[in-house]
């Protein structure tokens, strides 16, 4: 079974307090863009999880090939739950990798998702959406969101969600940076930022969701906001080039997807995208420029046999 899943950018994420387990409450606004991972499940001798890079082929730095890999933990978690009602087996995983690892894009989150899916076609399980979601809000808390994909707000952990009817595309410049940041530590680093001191919180998330229907993407830039965006630029003083230069480059939004380090850039239209991808490549302020467009589908079953 292959399934394609997409990476996500978050256009609004404001940050509760630290919960007592280790959490923090969210508002977020998830947006999912057509830069794809695909997961491809066989049943196999042995369970295995082996990840290749999409562009070329080789191996992909900092993605779990173990039982660490959040794939092959939705496998198990499914085997586990469901054994009893279908065919369930070991299985071999391959990852095609195109989201970055580690960019607050949600990669390992979308790879867990189209597991879930590739398993339940492959094994048969009969399983509602609802009862998919339940399975994925247990492996992480962006899990859920990569199963529906769109446009959608979350609350609680990021993962409850309700989804937000905007279905104009809107066109991004993505700037990768060369090293990832840990989620953990980011919202670490927010919780020190805020014990020395209030940095400044995101508007309300009403901002941005009065922007989305209009579809003017300069109204949605300008609504744009990540209370994670302080911590990821305390970790990595670097990223205020980079955001500095999408801008300087004619993007009409910019911000620091998730917990970084990916800055999402919009672009009023496919031929602004081009130029500023172009003009932000040529910057020097990060390692890969990638152009995309959202709302994106979920988590889509595209092979089988
Ligand atoms: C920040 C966000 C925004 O969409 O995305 P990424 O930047 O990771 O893509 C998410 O909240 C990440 O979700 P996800 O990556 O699934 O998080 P999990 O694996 O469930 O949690 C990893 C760790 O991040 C912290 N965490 C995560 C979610 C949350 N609401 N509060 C937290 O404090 C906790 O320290 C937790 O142990
Ligand atoms: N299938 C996977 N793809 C990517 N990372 C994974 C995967 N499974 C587990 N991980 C772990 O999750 C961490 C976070 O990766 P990722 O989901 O790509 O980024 P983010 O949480 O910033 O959106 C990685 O550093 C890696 O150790």
């Amino acid at each position: 079974m292959r399934v394609r899943v997409p990476a996500k950018v978050n256009l609004h994420l404001s940050v509760g307090d630290l919960r007592p387990d280790g959490y923090h409450d969210l508002v977020t606004v998830f947006h999912a863009v057509d830069v794809f991972d695909e997961v491809v499940v066989s049943a196999a001798p042995r369970s295995s999880v082996r990840t290749v890079d999409g562009a070329g082929g080789g191996a992909v730095p900092g993605v779990p090939a173990g039982p660490r890999n959040l794939a092959g933990a939705a496998a198990r978690l499914l085997a586990k739950e469901c054994g009893r009602s279908g065919s369930t087996g070991p299985v071999a995983i391959e990852i095609i990798k195109n989201i970055p690892v580690a960019g607050g894009m949600a990669g390992g989150s979308a790879d867990a998702a189209a597991a879930l899916v590739g398993c339940a076609a492959l094994w048969g399980l009969d399983l509602t959406r609802d009862q998919l979601a339940e399975f994925a809000r247990r492996l992480g808390a962006d899990v859920p969101f990569a199963l529906t994909g769109g446009t959608a707000v979350g609350t609680g952990r990021g993962d409850l969600l309700s989804p937000v009817l905007a279905r104009t595309p809107l066109h991004w410049v993505l700037a990768v940076a060369g090293e990832g940041l840990s989620t953990p530590e980011v919202f670490a680093e927010l919780d020190r930022l805020r014990a020395a001191g209030d940095p400044p919180r995101v508007a309300p998330v009403q901002e941005i969701l009065a922007a989305l229907p209009s579809g003017d993407p300069v109204r949605i830039g300008a609504a744009l906001g990540n209370d994670l965006q302080a911590a990821a630029v305390s970790l990595r003083p670097e990223l205020r080039r980079t955001l500095r230069a999408g801008r300087a480059a004619g993007a009409v939004g910019s911000v620091v997807s998730g917990s970084g380090p990916t800055c999402a850039f919009l672009c009023p239209g496919p031929d602004a995208a081009a130029d500023v991808a172009a003009e932000l490549a040529g910057s020097g302020t990060c390692r890969a420029v990638r152009i995309a467009s959202g709302p994106a589908p979920g988590a889509r079953l595209v092979g089988s046999g």
